[in-house]
């Protein structure tokens, strides 16, 4: 589903992924992990394509296209998810009228007509119930005054409407709290298929108790410097990075 081939990104001449390969398939939940600064929300940013990071070498693969060319909308449409894309406040746009729009603008995309709106309404109940989300919370106006744990869920509630083929849950800054850390793996767990995939950057060994991943990854100074299963993050929380730093040295 998502090939990404030494992939070398970096903004204003400052290279900052230094080689990156990662293959994630279809059906499969990758952890990325790695000390501050070591790139991670560079990585997801420049997968979603934002604007002011710039790929100087390799590439991306998503469904075997190259997705150089597309700007993030076009990367959304196409089933590309990256959580946080759209924080900001709306006053007078509840979150249902923000989801009604982002699906028809994807189907729009895709040559297809509106979803008819008792398709909508139903698709709002079955997503809304399965995470749990109450109906006055889909009226309220869209990010305006949200606490922390209310952005994720309203996120995780956009994850499941978009049904993306390939969720990025960059979870790195956004302080979850123990409810949240709930909302979010409840959520991700539900959706999880064997037709998507999900990538979720974390600095929390704890979300990986609950979103358990077939992979994790260690990201360090641009590079993936080591990778192995579930059992890595639990390895890494014991022991930090600094064992993995003098591997790379005496390596
Ligand atoms: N827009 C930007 N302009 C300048 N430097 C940037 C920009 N974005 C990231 N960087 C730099 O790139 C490096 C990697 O940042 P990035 O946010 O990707 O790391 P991270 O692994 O996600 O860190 P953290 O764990 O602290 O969230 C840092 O040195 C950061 O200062």
């Amino acid at each position: 589903m998502l090939k990404i081939n030494n992939l070398h990104a970096g903004v204003e001449g400052k290279e900052i992924l230094k080689g990156i390969n990662i293959e994630v398939n279809a059906g499969e939940v990758h952890a990325i992990m790695g000390p501050n600064g070591s790139g991670k929300s560079t990585l997801s940013s420049v997968i979603a394509g934002k604007e002011e990071f710039e790929v100087t070498e390799g590439n991306i693969l998503f469904q075997g296209e190259d997705v150089e060319e597309f700007s993030p909308e076009e990367r959304a449409h196409k089933g590309i998810f990256l959580s946080f894309q759209y924080p900001v406040e709306i006053p007078g746009v509840s979150v249902t009228n923000f989801m009604k729009t982002a699906i028809n603008e994807t189907r729009k995309a895709q040559g297809l007509e509106e979803m008819p709106a008792n398709e909508m309404l139903k698709k709002i109940r079955e997503k809304s119930e399965l995470l749990e989300i109450d109906r006055k919370f889909l009226s309220r106006s869209l990010n305006e005054g949200f606490s922390g744990g209310e952005k994720k869920r309203n996120e995780i509630f956009q994850m499941a409407m978009l049904e993306p083929k390939l969720a990025i849950l960059d979870e790195t800054d956004s302080g979850l709290d123990i409810d949240a850390l709930r909302i979010v793996s409840n959520g991700v767990n539900r959706l999880r298929s064997k037709d998507n995939a999900v990538v979720v950057i974390t600095h929390y060994q704890r979300l990986l108790d609950y979103i358990v991943p077939d992979f994790v990854h260690v990201l360090l100074d641009g590079k993936i410097v080591k990778s192995g299963g579930a059992e890595l993050a639990h390895e890494l929380e014991e022991k930090g990075y600094d064992w993995i730093k003098q591997e790379k040295v005496s390596n």
